[in-house]
């Protein structure tokens, strides 16, 4: 029952976008189109993307940005980047990234058609399903059940655990698992939305509620529909919001901005928190009545240290996945690099985990994994400790050494990208990278 491939396009030219559209369909593609990246984020959520194609000048950002988001959602997706030919340099610098391929503008679009078809097949309808590697352990097996044996009872389900242990992974099956699969599964992340957006974002608004207002825009909870509403990181919704989000739970009613009509929603509600909720109601900071309706089915996931026997195939799951993304043959993995994951404290979990093998399929040059493309980090500290060998070292020794390890971590952490790892650093793109060179941690020929 696979249905055809999902593709993603991005791009802002009207013209080029609706012919792109146009053409993948007739070729028995399914294609979502959108002209920004924030309107790509919002309607991607929940969606089996098979594939992005994008432009890389858009107006609220620019491809790269656009992957590394992709990325975090959905692992490595096969992305194929349209450029102008002032952009060349930094389509190459993508590939260098993950991104899969690029095409020069003006193009042929038998040769896109081709160039798609040729990813394509290989990688949609990959491994044996997306849940293959969820619940490999006796403790994950039995959240899996659980979730099976309340897939269609109409009860919330609440799912807390450290970040990155698979919450979200375990949200998306529940929906999997029950007659709402083929519905919307909406997830919405409560910590990523502003307090003032948080009301529009959630319930919508109709035309003229505030300034800007040209239409009546419906908000994610009428997008579930009868499907999934998967609110994550329900610990950091405010006060005042708690109550309406108390409202919609209890009475299943809210209304859009601006709006006199109260409407219901049939949606499931699932909800994610990596704080624990009973704590947070101690600690007054989350409402006892709403924690209440939250809580009927709760589910813990533990960390990836407390399921070891989990470790060595979520890493050979995630290299061979993203060696197929990537159009790469799967790589070898050393010995050494599983011995130091099963001693690893993991505190990203799966999320560090599937980073840690994405990035080093895609900055490794060879076709094995060793511990250098899997563990730079600690590759960093056993060098700095053999230079220390002679007496104290200096007290800017141990500045270079304590930065260079905190910077391998934090690219590690995430899956390689600069940018990314340069904001979470506070410094800039250039900055970094020149630390880099310095510490020699840039791969060879890698440009800034
Ligand atoms: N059992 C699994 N098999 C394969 N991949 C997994 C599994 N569990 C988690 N992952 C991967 O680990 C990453 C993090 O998982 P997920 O987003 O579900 O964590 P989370 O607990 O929801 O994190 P957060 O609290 O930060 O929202 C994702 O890339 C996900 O695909």
């Amino acid at each position: 029952m696979h249905a055809s491939p999902l593709i993603a396009i991005v791009e802002d030219d009207d013209v080029l976008g609706r012919s792109l559209r146009q053409r993948f369909v007739l070729e028995g593609f399914r294609v979502s189109w959108f002209t920004t990246i924030a309107e790509a984020r919002r309607a991607l959520s929940g969606q089996a993307i098979d594939l992005v194609l994008s432009d890389i000048r858009l107006p609220d950002g620019d491809g790269g940005q656009l992957m590394a988001e992709v990325f975090d959602a959905y692992g490595v997706l096969p992305t194929v980047f349209m450029t102008a030919f002032v952009d060349i340099e930094q389509a190459v610098r993508l590939m260098k990234r993950g991104g899969r391929d690029y095409i020069e503008k003006p193009f042929d679009l038998d040769r896109l058609v081709e160039k798609v078809r040729s990813i394509l097949p290989e990688t949609a309808g990959e491994d044996d399903g997306p849940f293959s590697s969820f619940g490999l352990s006796p403790a994950t097996a039995g959240i899996r059940k659980t979730l099976d044996k309340v897939a269609d009872l109409d009860v919330p389900v609440l799912i807390q655990g450290e970040t990155g242990t698979g919450k979200d992974v375990a949200a998306r099956y529940l929906h999997s698992a029950g007659a709402r699969s083929a519905l919307p599964f909406v997830a919405v992340n409560c910590a990523g939305i502003p307090e003032t957006l948080f009301d529009g974002a959630l319930f919508g608004h109709e035309k003229g509620a505030f300034t800007g207002a040209v239409g009546r825009q419906t908000g994610l909870v009428e997008q579930a529909g009868e499907g999934t509403l998967f609110l994550d990181e329900v610990a950091e919704i405010p006060p005042t919001l708690q109550a309406k989000l108390l409202r919609l739970i209890e009475a299943r009613e809210y209304r859009r901005l601006g709006g006199k009509e109260t409407l219901t929603t049939p949606a499931r509600f699932v909800f994610a928190s990596n704080q624990n909720l009973g704590e947070a109601v101690e600690r007054g900071e989350f409402r006892e009545d709403l924690w209440y309706r939250m809580n009927v089915v709760t589910l813990e996931m533990p960390p990836l240290r407390a399921r070891p026997e989990e470790i060595a195939p979520l890493i050979q799951h995630h290299i061979a996945r993203a060696a197929r993304r990537m159009g790469r043959p799967v790589p070898a993995l050393d010995p050494d690099v599983l011995a130091a994951a099963r001693e690893d404290r993991w505190q990203g979990n799966v999320r560090e985990l599937v980073n840690r093998a994405e990035r080093a399929v895609a900055l490794g040059e060879d076709e094995r994994i060793t511990m250098r493309d899997f563990w730079p980090d600690r590759l960093a500290h056993a060098v700095e400790t053999t230079i220390s060998g002679e007496g104290q070292p200096t007290l800017s020794q141990v500045r270079e050494r304590a930065e260079s390890q905190h910077i391998v971590a934090v690219l590690a952490q995430c899956g390689g990208r600069i940018q990314e790892a340069a904001n979470l650093l506070g410094v800039s793109r250039t900055t970094l990278w020149e630390k880099m060179r310095r510490y020699g941690l840039a791969a060879e020929g890698e440009e800034t």
